[in-house]
């Protein structure tokens, strides 16, 4: 007797019958195109088989010195190089395709004699419709941030006080870590570094116990001293001469240096560094930008990485990607420093003692100097591997994955075209050792 399979037929019943699910509406996702890939790779290929460009060549190769001879003859002399279509003319390439009939008729219709009240044609506008002109973006408001909490964190280098801030910009958790042991100092006469933000009262209702828990304390927090920061400003010039210059660096995040130990770049070591040079200078602090990959974000990092792989250097990578070679900003940067007292409040007030900047990037300086940051001297980060294998200083231990010296031809690659493709303010390490 011949069996049924009756539960199969009710799946098929069922998935005939059903209710279509309903389907999300997608965000589109920054990230997700990889047509520029293909682009580079036909790039990369010659320049006649992009989509655009199959019938396309040059019909002049470029001279092997044509950058010399460009600059080398009045413009009236040199030669002009022609970029020749080899594609037929457009005419007879649409002649070739077959006119559907309705098209056809229209075209009847354009060649038949006026009608007594001829329609006067009129041409396209070449004018933008009203509606759909490109409305210039709104001016986007001033950054604000708010220190939402601090705390001491013990460091290989000393204490610090990590600042969480939020702001009215973006989402991201920014931070800050001071490093100011005078502030545990109670007879110190150097002006702290202190959030204004944090230190400020949020409400009628807030509590005591409140505000030292998100750390509007003053000294050192223990189970017998807890003794609230007062809510006014505690930044004023410094009236003594001895003060030293905060030292400060603007850190940008990097998952894989920091925290897997990556040897493709320095930004761990970077990060010990930093700290370490700033307890050393007594007074100072890293504001730790959540910018991670210059701000393309790790998911487009990781993918630029691959590219690195295939032959290609850091910028190309990102341009290859369809970023920026870097897309960060420093508004936010220039926020906190003023919410620590660390830039003047007022552009024009240059009677603030200003800041040492610890950097080789020229666009960092720039772009604090546009946010009215007193950038007074820029101290360089050497690679602790150059300087070790330069013969000077001398690597700091810390017990952060790869926190001390990194090193490796991954790392020398990436160091060499921050110099010479993005003007990092650094001696190549052949210039340095010669
Ligand atoms: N896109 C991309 N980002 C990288 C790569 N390697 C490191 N980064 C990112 O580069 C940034 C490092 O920046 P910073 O250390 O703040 O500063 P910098 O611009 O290199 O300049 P310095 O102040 O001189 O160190 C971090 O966001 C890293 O994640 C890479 O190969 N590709």
């Amino acid at each position: 007797m011949a069996s049924f399979d009756l539960s199969s037929d009710a799946a098929l019943l069922e998935m005939l019958t059903a209710p279509s699910p309903k389907i999300k509406t997608k965000i589109p996702r920054r990230d997700a195109a990889l047509d520029p890939l293909m682009i580079a790779a036909a790039i990369a290929s010659g320049p006649h088989i992009t989509r655009n460009h199959a019938a396309h060549d040059s019909a002049e190769p470029l001279p092997p010195d044509w950058s010399q001879e460009a600059d080398a003859k009045p413009a009236s002399q040199r030669r002009r190089l022609t970029y020749v279509s080899r594609q037929a003319p457009r005419r007879q390439r649409l002649g070739e395709i077959q006119i559907p009939e309705a098209s056809r008729n229209n075209k009847e219709n354009d060649d038949a004699p006026p009608s007594a009240s001829p329609v006067k044609k009129r041409r396209p506008s070449l004018a933008i419709p009203t509606e759909s002109r490109p409305v210039p973006a709104p001016k986007p408001s001033p950054v604000t941030v708010k220190c939402m909490a601090r705390t001491r964190i013990p460091t290989p280098h000393g204490s610090a006080f990590l600042h969480l801030y939020h702001n009215n910009r973006d989402s991201k958790e920014h931070l800050a870590i001071v490093v100011d042991p005078a502030q545990y100092d109670e007879q110190s006469t150097v002006p702290p570094i202190r959030s204004a933000s944090l230190d400020a009262v949020w409400g009628p209702e807030e509590t005591e116990t409140e505000r030292i828990t998100r750390g509007a304390y003053v000294g050192r927090l223990s189970a017998t001293s807890r003794v609230p920061s007062a809510p006014h400003e505690y930044h004023h010039p410094p009236t003594a001469t001895n003060v030293p210059l905060p030292l400060v660096r603007i850190h940008s995040e990097c998952f894989t240096g920091e925290t897997i130990g990556s040897m493709r770049c320095d930004c761990g070591e970077q990060l010990d560094e930093a700290i370490r040079l700033i307890s050393e200078n007594k007074r100072g602090a890293v504001v730790y930008l959540r910018q991670e990959g210059r701000g393309i974000g790790l998911l487009s990092k990781i993918r630029a990485y691959n590219l690195q792989d295939l032959g290609h250097d850091t910028v190309t990578a990102n341009l290859m990607l369809g970023h920026g070679a870097d897309e960060r900003g420093y508004e936010i940067a220039g926020a906190i420093l003023r919410d620590l007292g660390l830039a003047p409040k007022d552009a024009d007030n240059d009677t603030h003692e200003g800041i040492k900047l610890l950097t080789n990037n020229p666009d960092k300086v720039e772009a604090l100097q546009t946010e009215g940051v007193r950038v007074v001297e820029r101290m360089a980060m050497v690679p602790r591997s150059w300087r070790t294998r330069d013969g000077g200083g001398e690597s700091a231990a810390a017990p952060t994955l790869g926190a001390n010296s990194v090193h490796g031809p991954d790392l020398d690659k990436y160091l060499r075209t921050k110099v010479l493709r993005m003007g990092h303010m650094l001696p190549l390490l052949l210039d340095a050792a010669q």
